[in-house]
């Protein structure tokens, strides 16, 4: 890897290039052949691994494997030669060094424990999907934690629609493993770097942290601020409030990151700025593409032509809004994209009102603009 982290403390030199250059993984299984799945493994056979795709539907499977393409999900992009698709889950594990999950978050639990029987310990898990479980208010991690024990678990995430990825467009991403004490002293052993390695072309670059808690927020909160977004642009409100929303939005994933344990600095990365910025911007965005539909006034049933489409945002506001709650944490952009979607809350008043509500933390500024010397010695 050439290059350090830009989202871990300049303190810890984390420079894996030269004599200390991690070793890439040679064998890798991805799980789930959906577009963002398809394209992480097209990814990972450029870079030279061994590269497996597991789908849950066999017809899908064969097509992959006789036409070279993922016709359901990423029709017309040519995929590498050398990576095998699959729908027999023990085929797809059998050796796999590393394994990639990439099936909608709340379909995780239930994959996760159905690989229980084919994945020896110790072997490293990194979630490629974004969200918090509902009810549990867990991160995806400590989901995968619960249903395979004894395998260290990261994520990687950043700005990058598979699309994009798929066709080779140069995109950057975070691959975020919490570091142990021995990856510390040989970080070039450390199960995200070494992943960094096998995923990195010369399209795609990886950057390492060890902030797990901080991406895996960054990726769950940012779909709901780009529901947000799309809702307000789809009402008509302009380029200025967008603007607002997503900076508010950051604001938001930053308080619920350190509340967790996360750290501010990763919230402003590749994982949490970088994704907002992007998802906030296009309506290639599914989540921003939802909002705009439902603030042009489509109803749910009309949006995208009815197709059912992995919306995360969607479930996402309820486990977000329920864990900010139990934490104490202050999150309205998301309150109001879950009363919109999930309370019949109607969209514009909604947005409306957020606008109205008393601006918190500035009016001390002000106060101390209007009063400088309170306080002072006399
Ligand atoms: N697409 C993107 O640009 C990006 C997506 N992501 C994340 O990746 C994750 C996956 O999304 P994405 O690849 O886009 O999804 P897609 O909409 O492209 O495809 C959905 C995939 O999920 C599978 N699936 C649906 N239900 C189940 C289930 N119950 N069990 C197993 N598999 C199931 C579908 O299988 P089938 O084909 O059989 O229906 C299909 O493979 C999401 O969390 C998303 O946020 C992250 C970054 C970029
Ligand atoms: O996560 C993504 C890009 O980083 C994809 O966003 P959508 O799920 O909104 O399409």
């Amino acid at each position: 890897m050439d290059g350090q982290s830009m989202q871990t403390p300049p303190a810890q030199p984390r420079s894996l290039t030269g004599p200390r250059r991690a070793t890439p993984y040679s064998r890798l299984t991805v799980i789930g052949m959906g577009s963002w799945g398809t394209a992480l493994a097209a990814t990972a056979a450029r870079a030279g691994c061994e590269t497996r795709i597991w789908g849950r539907r066999p017809d899908l499977a064969r097509a992959m494997a006789e036409t070279g393409e993922n016709p359901d999900h990423l029709p017309g992009i040519k995929l590498p030669a050398t990576l095998r698709p699959t729908s027999d889950l023990r085929e797809a594990l059998d050796g796999a060094e590393a394994v990639l999950l990439v099936t909608p978050s709340h379909t995780l639990r239930d994959v996760a424990r159905s690989m229980r029987d084919y994945l020896p310990a110790g072997i490293p898990l990194a979630l490629c999907c974004k969200g918090i479980e509902r009810g549990t208010g867990y991160l995806l991690s400590h989901v995968v934690e619960e249903e395979l024990p004894g395998h260290p678990v990261g994520a990687l995430s950043g700005p990058t629609f598979a699309t994009e990825t798929a066709l080779g467009h140069p995109t950057a991403a975070t691959v975020a493993f919490t570091f142990s004490h021995h990856d510390r002293i040989e970080p070039e052993k450390a199960p995200a770097a070494r992943l960094a390695l096998t995923m990195q072309t010369e399209a795609f670059r990886p950057y390492v942290s060890d902030d797990l808690v901080g991406v895996e927020v960054g990726g769950a909160v940012k779909n709901v601020i780009a529901i947000a977004c799309g809702m307000m642009t789809g009402a008509g409100f302009a380029e200025n409030t967008r603007a607002a929303l997503i900076t508010r939005g950051m604001d938001e994933m930053k308080f619920l990151a350190e509340a967790l344990g996360g750290r501010r600095e990763t919230v402003t990365g590749l994982s949490g700025a970088g994704d907002l910025t992007l998802t906030c911007s296009s309506t290639t965005s599914r989540n921003m593409a939802l909002g705009t539909q439902l603030g042009r006034g489509l109803s749910r049933d009309e949006c995208f032509d009815g197709k059912p489409v992995v919306v995360e945002g969607e479930i996402n506001a309820i486990s977000v809004v329920d864990l900010a709650r139990r934490l104490g944490v202050s999150m309205p952009i998301c309150e109001a994209v879950h009363a919109v979607l999930h309370e019949g809350a109607p969209l514009t008043a909604t947005f409306q009102q957020l606008w109205a509500a008393p601006i918190e933390g500035e009016p001390r500024a002000l106060d101390l603009f209007l009063h400088p010397h309170e306080g002072d010695p006399a």
